[in-house]
């Protein structure tokens, strides 16, 4: 027994040499960078297991944003909007809501911020080594595969947005009766992007019960959680995570088997049409590798599908409380393009009332609301003006939330006749008032930013146009005081968008008046 007491000591007592040393280390090796420590929030393993436990509590409560605006509440202005958290002696988390670190970590300093090993680790069951994951030549590789994908004569070709509108409108009840038009922009755009990436629909919109759809939302919700929790996530059961991923690839694979049996002929053939053209026939072209184009493939869905729907969401759910800026957006629509006919590409694009609601509904609710990047080398972020910058040492993580920074009052002009409240949902500011330089980056900024952007743009803008064309009024009939936002990979409404939309009647002169919907 006495011999076990002595054993247990000594490791003890070198288990405490071997952390003191890798602080002294540690810190030193901060000092050497140049810079200075933000402030800390937690200074070892034990609270700053505290932290996270209350960064997950937070999450999966739907508080995230109040929580990690607090954390900023321990700030020193010297170093702009900044803190950190010393996980272990040689791994810290820094967070940031601010404009400078924001572009120092996107753009002016690019090449020492990546996605990194853990990231990769983390996110490889559900996205394998693809666009989202992976930094240097392999996210170099996979940028260049993609992005020609999304050239715009390829967006401005509307057939498949406009097959999937019509299919979402038919689907909006005209009687009175209320409908989630969250549920159905989640439906359509799952039905769009499958539809673009395979060339064939899940069809979600006519079967809502889908297990491909089930799985892809489970896999995100625990993906976002083993993220807000990086270093301890291993304590998470993976079992469930497993099984969807595993439905996701039931699904996916069998196209890629499809695709990859073709002869390079024929695949150049089917790429050649606008018609024939998916995303997965185009690729295939340059890569026989099936695992490539399944990581691509889910990659590209996990990116255009959620965003685009929760965007939509949040677009028709602050409409629905200003029927005045709805009309105004509708009397755009109108004068545009009429009541039926279908919007071309150009018609989209003039639409300046219809870009301010959508630039404002991203401004207030950045779809990707919480992102990070680790250090690939010791690098800094800057202070303050005239101040120190502060050290990143490689292997740091560093967080930055667009929806906490785009939301900080005191980045705005002050509040005018022609400037609301930053709070307040207002498309006109965007009539007068450009943002400073990377305040507002939902699309992200620099060598990484957003592939999809004009897809995005053009696939909402055409939703939103066809829907207003056919109805003029939408009633909210949620719980304006129950609405949260989910703070998941993408965020969501958390209550849905339940309203009801009120069809346009005509009242035909001699018919006795009576109220006949525009076909
Ligand atoms: C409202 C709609 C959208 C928003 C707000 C949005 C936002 C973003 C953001 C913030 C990133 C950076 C993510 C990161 O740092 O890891 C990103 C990357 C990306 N987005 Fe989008 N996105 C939208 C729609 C789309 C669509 C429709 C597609 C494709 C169909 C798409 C494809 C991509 C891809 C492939 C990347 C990876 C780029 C890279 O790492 O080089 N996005 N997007």
């Amino acid at each position: 027994m006495p011999n076990l007491l002595v054993v247990s000591t000594a490791l003890l007592g070198l288990y405490v040499l071997y952390y003191l040393v890798q602080v002294t280390r540690h810190e030193l090796r901060i000092r050497k960078i140049g810079g200075v420590r933000a402030p800390r929030l937690a200074t070892n393993p034990l609270t700053s297991a505290l932290w996270f436990t209350n960064a997950a509590r937070a999450q999966m409560r739907h508080r995230l944003l109040e929580f990690f605006d607090s954390c900023f509440a321990q700030a020193n202005p010297a170093m702009g909007e900044c803190v950190e958290i010393q996980v272990k002696p040689n791994e810290r988390y820094i967070l940031t809501r601010d404009p400078e670190h924001v572009k120092a970590i996107l753009t002016t300093n690019f090449g020492s911020f990546g996605k990194g090993p853990s990231f990769n680790e983390l996110w490889r069951p559900f996205l394998g080594d693809s666009i989202f994951t992976t930094d240097g030549q392999l996210w170099h590789d996979s940028r260049s595969l993609i992005r020609p994908m999304f050239i715009k004569d390829r967006v401005s070709d509307l057939a498949i947005f406009e097959r999937w509108t019509s299919a979402l409108v038919d689907k909006i009840p005209r009687d009175g009766t209320y409908v989630d038009i969250m549920d159905l922009f989640y439906r359509m755009t799952l039905d769009v992007t499958t539809d673009f990436l395979l060339g064939t629909s899940v069809n979600s919109l006519a079967n809502p019960r889908n297990h491909f759809a089930e799985a892809f939302n489970d896999v995100q919700r625990i993906q976002m959680l083993l993220t807000t929790i990086g270093p301890f996530s291993d304590i998470v059961p993976r079992s469930t995570y497993r099984r969807h991923i595993a439905t996701i690839d039931r699904f996916v694979v069998p196209f890629i088997d499809q695709a990859l049996s073709l002869p390079m002929e024929e695949l150049e053939k089917l790429t050649s049409s606008d018609r024939t053209f998916t995303f997965l026939h185009s690729i295939a072209r340059y890569t026989r590798d099936p695992r490539v184009l399944r990581d691509q493939i889910v990659a590209v869905l996990l990116a255009g599908r959620d965003t685009t729907a929760a965007t939509l969401s949040w677009a028709l759910y602050e409409l629905s409380r200003y029927p005045d800026k709805f009309q105004r957006l509708r009397s755009e629509v109108v004068d545009a393009v009429g009541r039926t006919r279908t919007p071309t590409y150009e018609d989209l694009k003039n639409m300046k009332y219809l870009r301010h609601v959508l630039d404002e509904t991203l401004r207030l609710y950045p779809a990707v609301p919480y992102n990070l990047r680790s250090a690939l080398r010791d690098t800094t972020i800057p202070g303050a003006l005239g101040q120190l910058p502060i050290s990143v040492v490689e292997g740091d993580i560093v967080v930055y939330s667009t929806l906490s920074m785009q939301r900080r009052p005191e980045l705005y002009p002050p509040v005018s006749d022609k400037f609301a409240d930053p709070a307040v949902f207002s498309p006109e500011r965007w009539e007068t008032w450009t943002p400073r330089a990377w305040l507002y980056v939902p699309f992200n900024g620099g060598p990484r930013i957003c592939v999809g952007q004009n897809f995005a743009l053009t696939e909402m803008s055409y939703c939103l146009v066809r829907v207003l064309q056919k109805f003029d009024r939408v009633e909210y009939c949620g719980d304006w005081d129950a609405q949260y936002h989910v703070p998941e990979v993408v965020g969501r409404p958390g209550q849905g968008v339940k309203v009801v939309m009120h069809e346009e009647c005509e009242r035909i002169a001699g018919d006795g008046g009576s109220p006949r919907p525009f076909a």
